[in-house]
């Protein structure tokens, strides 16, 4: 429908057109809608987006008009609401008598101003003349307008038809009029978009008219800079000038000071040579003076001098012709004398003479008598004792004759008699070594084949505080216990208690005890060793427990053994036994066996095999040095010896001792002439590497390497062990898995008598391995290794 004249309404300051009214009937319903549509839209989101721009944005993309004239029904019918919408919004104000000015804005340029620098005037009108998006309530509505046409008319019905044509059409042009106004709405938008673009540019304009300005005061400022800059390069090249100067004169100053000094300097020297000069031949000529008067004094002197001595000369001269005359006349007088002295002497001397004659003749003669005075006696004695014997002879003659044959029988027997006396005794004496060695035996296999000794260390030196609580509840009877404090144990509770670890062995030994001692306990295996059996004493112990010089000082167990081992022998030829002794020492590295008594040089290139022989129970260990000890002193050259080699071996941070065993091996063979019997038995004398167990990850390299090894053999060892204790078959018991049990074989188990030292450290700082080593002892403690076998047997 176009507008009419009472529609028309007053020209706005935007110029645009207020759209057509619609009916009031339903405008008060659509505003309702349209109004809360209108508050309802949010604003689209590239507005959100750019609210701090100062500039307009483009509007949103929205359908051309002949993409919407192009939709089906629902478009159109859309944009009939909105134009609706708008009418009916108009007439309420109209109605309601306020008069708005830019009602008919775009809703596009409208929603753009929210954030635009723009004056906003009537958002909230041009809001409510924006079309909206379809709801519900517009569903109903259109429901409600097309129900203006009659949903069936009669085909003959022309005119209604004819009417709701007209409807149709005026809906149309309505629709085509709003389209025109939201057109010239758009055009309006366009010149305020140019009114506002033109005030940029001038905004612009002014900008850079400003910026111009500032430009050029800018380029002003930076030439009064440089200015003041080159007054300043001016002023410190002038300044660097002065300064020259002023060092030019200060130089030239002090060149002519020096000058001045020096030539000051050279006059005052030349003066003072001239000094010196003049001093120097003053003095000279004084001297030369002093000399001159000096030498005629002297030869003045001298002149005097040699008047005197000739004067003296000849005065003595005259005494000494008074003194050789005097003397002539009393030497002719003496000369008197002597001859007649002489004449004196003589016959004094014939007389002398005469009475020596004498006296030797009355000597001889007294010397005759007395040989023949000797002659005479001993022919008496002779004499005497013919007689005697003649007269025995001539009494044995008269005698009986049977009984002197009777009395040498008698003497006969007896002789016989006191031989078979002797050869009982030595049978008896005989059959008694045979015995004690079978009673020594079972009071050895009473005890046990494998014993455990404990030794507990004296502290030294300040080590008395840092003691471990250590106690021998049984010292004065038994010796068989040790009790050892745990450390702190804190209860659930919150207390610390100390647990009591109770220990009991074959022995305990104290802090107090001597090597001499400990001897006389293992003195008996060392007499089995002699009769013929494999022993083999092991220490065990962390490292600085005690077992070297329990092992080896000079009381300690190998010099002691060989010491009882030489006595033993000899005390045992009487009963027929002679025995031979070869030692040999050897240590086990690191799995490899080297010879403590060859050259510790040597170790890398000689290698030494284990040798067992099944049969004999034997074993050998080849190119090992073997030392014969022919006397018990020899053991000490043979342990210096092994202490120089490792000695050697050592590293700075490796004493050989504590990361190697050393095993030293005494062989025993005896035999008896009388009754044919052989003995053949070993002695394994052991010092264990340091105990402590080292954890694999606190040291690389060779360390690493030692320590595996170590821990290796000493697992090993402790697994034979328990491998004898189990009762397993000979074959079973893994010897061969490390070089220390491999070597050891047949001293240990079944066949031989072990005894185990365990020793401990008194200190606090080692108690935790103190309670490893006793418990690893108490496991060997509780093994019950089966009976030992003599290595003896009867000669052929
Ligand atoms: N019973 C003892 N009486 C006096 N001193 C002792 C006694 N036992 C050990 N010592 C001393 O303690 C120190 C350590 O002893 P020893 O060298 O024998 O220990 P170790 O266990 O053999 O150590 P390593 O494993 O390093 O060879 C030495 O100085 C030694 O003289």
């Amino acid at each position: 429908m176009v507008p009419n004249g009472e529609n028309a309404q007053p020209v706005r300051a935007s110029g645009l057109r207020p759209p057509s009214r619609i009916p009031a009937t339903t405008g008060l319903l659509e505003m309702s809608a349209s109004d809360n549509n209108a508050r309802a839209i949010p604003p689209p989101a590239n507005l959100l987006k750019h609210k701090g721009s100062a500039l307009p944005e483009p509007a949103a993309k929205r359908k051309t008009l002949a993409e919407r004239a192009g939709e089906p029904v629902r478009t159109t019918q859309t944009t009939s609401r909105v134009m609706k919408r708008s009418n009916t919004t108009n007439a309420l104000r109209k109605t309601s008598g306020t008069h708005t000015t830019t009602s008919t804005r775009p809703a596009s340029a409208a929603a753009h101003r929210t954030n635009s620098a723009l004056p906003r005037t009537g958002s909230r009108s041009a809001l409510a003349a924006r079309p909206v998006s379809v709801t519900h309530e517009d569903d109903d509505e259109d429901s409600s307008s097309s129900s203006i046409l009659p949903n069936k008319r009669k085909a003959w019905d022309t005119k209604g038809r004819l009417e709701d044509m007209e409807t149709l059409y005026s809906q149309l042009k309505t629709q085509l009029d709003s389209a025109a106004t939201e057109k010239t709405g758009m055009e309006e938008g366009i010149s305020i978009y140019k009114a506002r673009i033109s005030e940029m540019e001038q905004i612009r304009l002014q900008l850079s008219t400003a910026n111009q300005t500032l430009t050029s005061e800018l380029t002003e400022t930076k030439v009064k800079l440089s200015s003041v800059n080159a007054q300043l390069d001016d002023m410190k090249r002038s300044h660097s000038f002065e300064i020259d100067d002023l060092r030019r004169k200060n130089r030239n100053d002090v060149e002519d000071a020096k000058d001045g000094h020096r030539k000051e300097l050279e006059r005052l020297q030349r003066e003072a040579r001239d000094e010196l000069d003049r001093v120097k031949k003053d003095a000279q000529e004084e001297a030369d003076r002093a000399n001159k008067t000096r030498r005629e004094e002297v030869a003045e002197k001298e002149r005097e001098l040699r008047a005197e001595l000739e004067e003296e000369r000849s005065r003595r001269l005259r005494e000494v012709q008074e003194l050789t005359s005097q003397f002539s006349m009393q030497k002719l007088t003496a000369d008197n004398d002597v001859t007649q002295k002489d004449r004196e002497l003589q016959t004094l001397r014939s007389e002398l003479n005469e009475v020596k004659a004498n006296l030797e003749s009355s000597n001889a003669l007294n010397t005759n008598l007395k040989e023949k005075l000797t002659e005479a006696s001993t022919n008496t004695l002779t004499l005497e004792t013919s007689m005697r014997a003649m007269k025995a002879k001539i009494d044995f003659l008269e005698s009986d004759n049977q009984a002197q044959s009777q009395a040498f029988q008698d003497l006969n027997q007896q002789m016989l008699d006191a031989q078979a006396v002797a050869a009982e005794a030595k049978e008896k004496l005989r059959q008694e070594e045979t015995l004690r060695r079978k009673l020594h035996n079972q009071v050895q296999e009473l005890k046990g084949n494998i014993r455990v000794f404990c030794r507990v260390r004296p502290t030294l030196g300040d080590e008395e505080t840092k003691k471990a609580e250590l106690a021998f509840p049984d010292a004065e009877t038994d010796s068989k216990e040790v009790v050892v404090q745990g450390p702190d144990q804190k209860s659930a509770m919150g207390t610390v208690t100390k647990a009591n670890n109770n220990f009991s062995f074959d022995r305990v030994f104290g802090p107090g005890s001597q090597n001499g001692e400990i001897f006389d306990e293992i003195s008996q295996l060392v007499q089995s060793a002699l009769d013929g059996y494999n022993v083999c004493i092991f220490c065990y112990g962390q490292t600085g427990s005690g077992k070297t010089y329990t092992m080896s000082s000079p009381d300690g167990m190998i010099p002691s053994a060989v010491t009882q081992i030489y006595e033993t022998a000899k005390s045992l030829e009487d009963k027929g036994w002679t025995y031979s002794m070869e030692g040999s020492f050897v240590e086990v590295y690191n799995e490899t066996v080297n010879d403590l008594l060859g050259k510790a040089e040597d170790w890398n290139n000689k290698k030494h095999e284990i040798r067992q022989d099944p049969v004999k129970l034997k074993t050998t260990i080849t190119d090992v040095t073997t030392v014969d000890l022919d006397s018990p002193t020899r053991v000490n050259a043979i342990l210096d010896q092994a202490n120089r080699n490792r000695r050697v071996a050592a590293t700075q941070a490796n004493s050989r001792s504590s990361r190697s065993h050393s095993v030293f091996i005494l062989r025993l063979i005896g035999e008896n002439t009388m009754t044919g019997e052989r003995s053949e038995g070993t002695l394994n004398l052991v010092d264990l590497a340091g105990s402590e167990r080292l954890a694999h990850s606190q040291v690389s390299g060779d360390r690493l390497k030692e320590t595996q090894n170590i821990n290796k053999s000493l697992s090993c060892l402790g697994d034979v062990i328990s491998a004898l204790g189990s009762g397993k078959d000979a074959k079973h018991i893994p010897y061969r898995n490390s070089k220390l049990t491999y070597l050891l074989q047949y001293s240990l188990g079944g066949n031989s008598k072990t005894l185990m030292f365990v020793m401990v450290s008194p200190l606090q700082a080692h108690l935790s391995e103190t309670l490893t080593s006793l418990k690893f002892a108490t496991k060997v403690h509780n093994t019950h290794i089966g009976t030992a076998k003599r290595q003896a047997k009867v000669k052929d």
